[in-house]
């Protein structure tokens, strides 16, 4: 590998507060092939993706939260707006969902979301490699099941895992603050 490509990948941060402009047609197609590149146990490619742009971001917005408050789920007016504003500014928003595949009992349920959320890993890297930035979101009632049925993910179907935010920081991005490494490694020895 590069020190160029290992640089990215040792400087990519999640930016929530995007705006335009987003990847363009070929940025966002190899960005969306980086995710066929996740492992992928049996094969399955269990991820699928919904890309909602322009004004069909803030036309979601409007019936996640119409369905959020018909399903009985509360979210305080501040949230509200603050999510507006948000969505407002965002030029591609790709929800994520995992399809689950009742029928093959040999890869467990849990590898295909890892699967998935590999996936979601290799855009947000190739994101940043194109020089976007993107945030993983599971607000916007990802884990309300009318809300994923807005998508077209049946929930007993899919699991789904919620929305990329793919954009231009709309602030200068700082470097992150990243932990050592040795925090979380032991080297296990045979003796
Ligand atoms: C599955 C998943 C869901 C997330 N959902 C949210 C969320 O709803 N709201 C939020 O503020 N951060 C959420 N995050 C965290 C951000 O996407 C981001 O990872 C975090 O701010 C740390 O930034 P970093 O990726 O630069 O370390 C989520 C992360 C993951 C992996």
């Amino acid at each position: 590998m590069s020190a160029e490509a290992i640089d990215f990948l040792l400087s990519r941060r999640s930016v929530k507060f995007v705006q335009e402009p987003g990847p363009s047609g070929p940025e966002l197609a190899r960005i969306l092939q980086a995710a066929m590149c996740a492992p992928d146990h049996g094969q399955l490619r269990p991820w699928r993706f919904s890309l909602i742009r322009g004004s069909a971001i803030e036309k979601l917005g409007e019936k996640v939260f119409e369905t959020m408050a018909a399903a009985g789920v509360q979210v305080p007016p501040e949230k509200l707006a603050a999510n507006r504003r948000w969505l407002s500014q965002v030029p591609l928003l790709i929800a994520v969902a995992c399809r689950l595949d009742h029928s093959n009992a040999k890869i467990p349920e849990h590898e295909r979301m890892l699967a998935t959320g590999a996936a979601v890993t290799n855009i947000l890297n190739a994101a940043h490699m194109l020089g976007y930035a993107a945030f993983w979101s599971t607000g916007l009632g990802t884990y309300v099941d009318e809300v994923s049925e807005i998508l077209g993910y049946d929930s007993l179907d899919y699991r789904f895992m919620g929305y990329i935010a793919v954009g231009t920081p709309a602030a200068p991005v700082k470097a992150p603050e990243r932990p050592d490494y040795h925090q979380f490694v032991k080297e296990w020895t045979d003796d």
